[in-house]
């Protein structure tokens, strides 16, 4: 019978359960932050118990870091939660990449970095987005906390095996259109439901043309569209990515082989299958409450058609057949673990390269990690953030959501390169229109959103 690459992985973690039912499965690579880890390690205190294979888990440092001045830890429970973390890294014997060490970074964003992120692992992280490292060809979701105390204390985790769906993306991604575009609109097209109970697979020669960092951005956002995992074919892009990195197998080519045997048979395999034109695709902006409410920057906003729609647009003082152009913004962030790698920084300093943002703009860049910032100083993007007049901060999660100092203030409209934006979720009463980094770049300059295909930036 045909498999998707998916099952493939997924028949070689199998340790016990029958077909059907939650299995338990064998856990490759455990990522840690200091958000969903303390009650699992007191839990593991209380019960006497060890991390099973510390030498399977990392542990960073992101959601609370203050990017501004990062030692200078204001908010007591950030200082605790981060406090806490280094005694329960040292207390475990996990290796923990903490504030100023040149590991750090948001965890999405430094493990594949790290080399940690590889093709047919199972990877898990007390944190939704987990599904970003899908982008290796590895099942890679978000747990709870109760099941990171499992996983520290067993290396295992018990899975009922999702259904699969394979999105075919065809067609050359116009001028101005990325990776982000192509998640969002699907997204917005499809509701933010759509992939509940899925595994979402991406093929296509889109998708095989894209980097490592486009792929990271899709499988990162298939949460919001309800899917629990994304997963993307390990090519030779996937290969020469992991290959050098500190954490890579020291032999590739054994690894690479071992890797090749993880792709989908025939799409005969998928439980539903779908094909997306990628070349009629428009840059998207989220007008609403949910990534789902987003519209292409040259459409009107839609008709409410119920009251969350409805909700959403009195929340953002925005009315139907608005336009995103016409969004009053103060605001920009660039950075989060969708859109905060070196190509996003590299297409929005190419943008704001010798410019200034607008007056009206108070404009937040962050990079995903250490290792990315200090490329981008060497690369002179840090001084081109610097000149137009943003502030180019530390890494960490940042404006992607109000856990830390970084915060929209109430009643702003923010463009911003994450991923969510319900309600207050940059801070209370903030208001988040979700775009890529080109078109956040460039509403940057102009001080609102433009039509970066047809407009000069
Ligand atoms: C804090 C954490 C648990 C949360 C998540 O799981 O996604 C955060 O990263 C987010 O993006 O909302
Ligand atoms: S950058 Fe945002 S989405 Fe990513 S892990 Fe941090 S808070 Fe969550």
């Amino acid at each position: 019978m045909a498999q998707t690459m998916f099952d493939k992985i997924w028949a070689k973690h199998v340790i016990t359960g029958e077909t059907g039912q939650p299995q338990l499965i064998y856990v490759d690579l455990h990522l840690v932050h200091e958000v969903t880890s303390p009650q699992a390690f007191e839990g593991l205190r209380e019960n006497n118990r060890k991390v099973r294979r510390p030498e399977r888990t990392f542990a960073t440092m992101d959601h609370n870091v203050p990017t501004e001045d990062i030692f200078n830890v204001k908010d007591v429970i950030s200082r605790k939660q981060m406090d806490t973390l280094k005694k329960n890294c040292d207390e475990f014997g996990v290796r923990l990449a903490a504030l100023g060490d040149r590991q750090q970074g948001i965890i999405h964003a430094i493990s594949p970095q790290l080399g940690l992120t590889q093709p047919g692992q199972v990877v898990v992280c007390g944190d939704s987005h987990t599904s970003t490292h899908g982008a290796f060809g590895s099942i890679a979701f978000g747990i709870g906390t109760s099941e990171v105390e499992h996983v520290f204390a067993t290396q295992t985790i018990w899975q009922a095996k999702p259904k699969t769906m394979g999105i075919h993306v065809s067609g050359q991604l116009p001028k101005g259109v990325y990776a982000k575009d192509l998640i969002m609109a699907l997204i917005a097209q499809n509701g933010v439901d759509f992939g509940t109970g899925y595994a979402i697979e991406f093929y296509g020669d889109t998708i095989e043309r894209m980097s490592m960092e486009e792929r990271m951005t899709i499988c990162n956002m298939v949460i919001e569209g309800g899917a629990k995992s994304g997963i993307i074919k390990p090519d030779q892009t996937t290969f020469n990515y992991v290959a050098g990195r500190e954490y890579a197998p020291q032999d590739m080519a054994a690894a690479s082989d071992y890797w090749s045997q993880f792709y989908t048979d025939d799409e005969s395999a998928f439980d539903q299958q779908y094909d997306f034109d990628a070349t009629k695709l428009a840059p998207y902006v989220s007008w609403g409450t949910n990534p789902g409410m987003a519209v292409p920057i040259d459409q009107p906003f839609p008709e409410p058609k119920d009251i969350n729609m409805q909700k959403a647009y009195d929340y953002e003082g925005l009315t139907p057949q608005g336009q995103a152009r016409d969004i009053d913004l103060g605001f920009i962030f660039i950075g989060s673990c969708t859109n905060g790698r070196l190509s996003d920084l590299e297409i929005a300093a190419n943008i704001m390269r010798g410019r200034k943002i607008a007056p009206n703009i108070t404009a937040l860049v962050v990079p995903a990690s250490r290792a990315i910032r200090d490329e981008a100083e060497r690369r002179g993007y840090g001084k081109i953030f610097r000149d137009a007049g943003c502030e180019w901060r530390e890494p960490g999660c940042s404006a992607c959501l109000g856990m830390n100092p970084d915060q929209v203030p109430a009643g702003v409209h923010c463009a911003s390169t994450s991923n969510r934006n319900f309600e207050g979720r940059q801070g209370a009463g903030s208001m988040t229109h979700l775009a890529s980094p080109a078109m956040v770049a460039a509403a940057a300059l102009h001080g609102h959103f433009i039509d970066i295909r047809s407009e000069a930036i």
